[in-house]
């Protein structure tokens, strides 16, 4: 597993051009464009954990049937400041760097105090947003950074807190029909209060004599809801959407406020700050997005931690939102990269597998309702929703799949009433083998899987003009540990699961985490894609990319 997580992986700037088999349809023009840590040691210093690692982002263009691929490090601040200094000197998730060896004890004691409050990182290596025309690579400090879709290149950083009051956002915004940004963040101690932020950014802006034409100048806070504990917020990673609410899950798996005040000084990294509580309960907050208000009824359920959100709709009267559950944290544990080098089987085993539930909660309470009466009435699931006493209650939910993780939808369906969800299944172990698509309304599934394969989380492209659900293909980047078999983009049929065709390249290729495929008509206003220069062949090149 060293080859897949370990090992620092060489960019590819210069397009190269994949070697096709089987048949691109004609319809799939655009660029899939994904996101992932790509560098785990600098110098002689090496990174924790996996999520630390820097940046690397990598994109597949496909253009009439070919396909090229290139990649290319984020050039943060962050990785300048370690390529400089040729060690790790800015301090990520699981690795705290002290960036100066500190000559005397006052400048020691200043350096400390100025980590009391950090400046976190701009390592931005989780996933890509799109905001109006631009593109941004993201994590979950206060940063972003923009990046030129077409050649990669790093373009400047934004800083969430100039626009909004959080130090933390989600690397899992939600996008409106009109491409309009909602995302959330947690503000901390901010006026003595640390609150849960949702704020959205508009895709495009009237030209403002005042704020100008960046999106930015007009971002908007939604809702705030303060935190249960102030020195103790809930660490989320994507909250979900219906048509008219938002479903954030406050769960006992916390940041501790005090602990990150003094981790610099300790010697300890940020994750070490992040605790389950497991004699906790989770409390799901439900924000109605027309009177910008949580509702008054208190949702609980068992303790939980959810990474990802699937999606979430309306029906009869009621909420069903579907996440991917854990029943407790060793899902980050696991990612330390001593536990994936070394004796993997061994140490890469999950407490609690990764499983899909479906929640269903009621949007009125009747108040005659017995205690202990359940309050769903939707046929479609077995999820139930106890009335406790005072305004809660307790939720329990549907299991509908155990062992998938990574999971992508047609996003057309987002906050809608929906059938497919397409996945990366794991096991026991945190690390893809297969592909799947699972059918929440037949409870049965498709899968696809090769040896020695390592799948990226798969994206589903719609077709156009398409009106079935499934009526599209299934894009993932499959990392091979058989030497003999290269790396390559993956296009499955998503309604069968067959495979359409696969476009091999000879480069190191790096297990991703999240991204987007931009179609190419999606250039709108520009018109087509900026075009390429003409370079010189790249090796292993048959050609070079297309003019576009
Ligand atoms: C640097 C930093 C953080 C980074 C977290 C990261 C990078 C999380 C990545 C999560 C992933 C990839 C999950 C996949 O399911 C925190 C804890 C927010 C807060 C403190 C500073
Ligand atoms: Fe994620």
């Amino acid at each position: 597993m060293d080859i897949i997580f370990g090992r620092n992986k060489k960019e590819q700037v210069e397009p190269v051009k994949a070697k096709v088999t089987g048949t691109i349809p004609a319809w799939l023009q655009g660029m899939l464009l994904r996101n992932g840590p790509g560098m785990h040691t600098v110098g002689e210093t090496r990174y924790n954990h996996w999520f630390d690692g820097l940046a690397l982002l990598h994109s597949f263009t496909i253009r009439d049937g070919d396909v090229y691929y290139r990649s290319r490090y984020l050039r943060s601040d962050t990785y300048n400041a370690n390529v400089e200094a040729n060690r790790i000197v800015v301090s990520e998730f699981g690795t705290m760097a002290y960036p100066d060896p500190c000559k005397n004890i006052f400048s020691k004691a200043f350096s400390y105090l100025s980590h009391t409050i950090p400046d976190f990182t701009d390592n931005c290596l989780i996933n890509i947003m799109k905001c109006g025309e631009d593109f941004y690579a993201t994590t979950e400090t206060n940063y972003i950074r923009k990046i030129n879709p077409q050649t990669l290149e790093t373009l400047e950083k934004v800083d969430y807190r100039k626009y909004v009051a959080i130090n933390l956002a989600t690397a899992h915004p939600h996008y409106d029909e009109a491409g309009n940004i909602l995302n959330m963040g947690t503000s901390v101690v901010d006026k003595g209060k640390t609150k849960y932020v949702m704020f959205k950014i508009p895709a495009t802006v009237p030209e403002d004599q005042n704020k100008g034409k960046s999106p930015w100048k007009h971002t908007e806070v939604f809702c705030s809801i303060p935190a249960r504990s102030f020195l103790s917020p809930s660490y989320y990673h994507s909250f979900g959407v219906t048509e008219n609410y938002i479903i954030f899950l406050e769960q006992p798996f916390k940041l501790d406020i005090l602990k990150m005040a003094t981790a610099y000084i300790r010697g300890v990294s940020w994750a070490s700050c992040l605790t389950f509580h497991k004699e906790e309960k989770t409390y799901i907050h439900i924000i109605d997005q027309r009177t910008r208000k949580p509702l008054r009824t208190k949702f609980y359920t068992d303790p939980l931690v959810v990474f990802h959100h699937v999606n979430a709709f309306e029906e009869d009267g009621c909420i069903l939102f579907d996440v991917v559950a854990y029943e407790d944290s060793s899902l980050y544990q696991l990612f330390y990269l001593a536990n994936l080098n070394q004796d993997f089987e061994e140490n890469s085993r999950l407490t609690s597998a990764p499983t899909l539930r479906r929640f269903a909660l009621p949007l009125h309470v009747d108040e005659s309702a017995e205690v202990g009466s359940n309050l769903i009435k939707v046929a479609s699931t077995t999820a139930t929703a106890l009335k406790d006493r005072d305004d809660q209650v307790y939720c329990q939910p549907e299991l509908l799949y155990e062992g998938l993780e990574l999971p992508r939808i047609n996003y057309a369906h987002n906050g809608k009433q929906y059938r497919y969800i397409f996945a990366a299944e794991v096991q026991w172990s945190p690390i893809p083998t297969k592909i799947i698509k699972y059918d929440t309304l037949t409870k049965s599934s498709l899968k696809w899987g090769e040896e020695n394969c390592w799948p990226a989380e798969p994206l589903f492209v719609p077709t156009p003009g398409a009106t079935d659900e499934d009526d599209g293909v299934i894009l993932s980047a499959i990392v091979s540990t058989d030497p003999q078999k290269l790396p390559f983009l993956l296009i499955l049929d998503a309604k069968n699961f067959t495979e359409l065709a696969r476009a091999s390249v000879d480069v190191e290729m790096h297990l991703d985490l999240h991204g987007i495929f931009i179609p190419d008509a999606d250039w709108g206003s520009r018109k087509q894609p900026p075009s390429e220069e003409r370079r010189d062949r790249a090796p292993n090149c048959d050609d070079v990319a297309p003019q576009t």
